[in-house]
């Protein structure tokens, strides 16, 4: 089954699942860590949990991102404490540059720079998720001039 981890996983778990020709169930799991800023708070919280319990389920995470590394390795712990007979991910995108906690990625999109990224499900303050593609967010606009 595939797990998404929202809101920013929204257009990679379309896009993901509908590229698959295997049949998936697909559950979500909202969690949040970085609120109005740009770097990680390392603190997660879960502001909806999955509807299934994933005990003995093939988990396949997908993110939109990993940048610290925080909320995936949370994530995969989370789901094997709750008995997952495997936990993979997918990433569309990783910002190696960021990263605090490995985590192991079995499918992999892009490697992007150290460079704050918004669109396609990625937000800056819940604000650009719907830009139809991905891109730099200017460093103005979450260093404070333009907010
Ligand atoms: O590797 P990390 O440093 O943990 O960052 C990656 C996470 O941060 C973002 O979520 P966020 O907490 O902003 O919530 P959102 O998906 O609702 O935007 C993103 O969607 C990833 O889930
Ligand atoms: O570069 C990013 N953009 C949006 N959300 C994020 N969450 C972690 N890194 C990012």
């Amino acid at each position: 089954m595939l797990v998404a981890v929202l809101k920013g996983a929204v257009n990679t778990l379309v896009a993901l699942s509908q590229a698959m020709t295997i049949d998936a169930q697909i559950d979500f799991m909202s969690l949040s860590s970085y609120g109005s800023g740009s770097s990680s708070s390392g603190r997660i919280t879960v502001r909806q949990d999955l509807s299934t319990d994933v005990k003995g389920r093939n988990v396949l995470i997908v993110e939109d991102i990993i940048d610290s590394g925080y909320t995936l390795d949370w994530t995969v712990r989370e789901l094997k404490r709750r008995g997952a007979a495997s936990v993979e991910v997918f990433a569309l995108l990783e910002k190696p540059a960021r990263r605090k906690v490995e985590v192991p990625v079995k499918y992999k999109g892009f490697e992007v720079p150290d460079e704050f990224v918004v669109g396609f499900g990625l937000d800056y303050d819940e604000r650009f998720r719907n830009l139809d593609s991905i891109a730099v967010l200017k460093p103005e606009v979450y260093e404070g001039s333009l907010v």
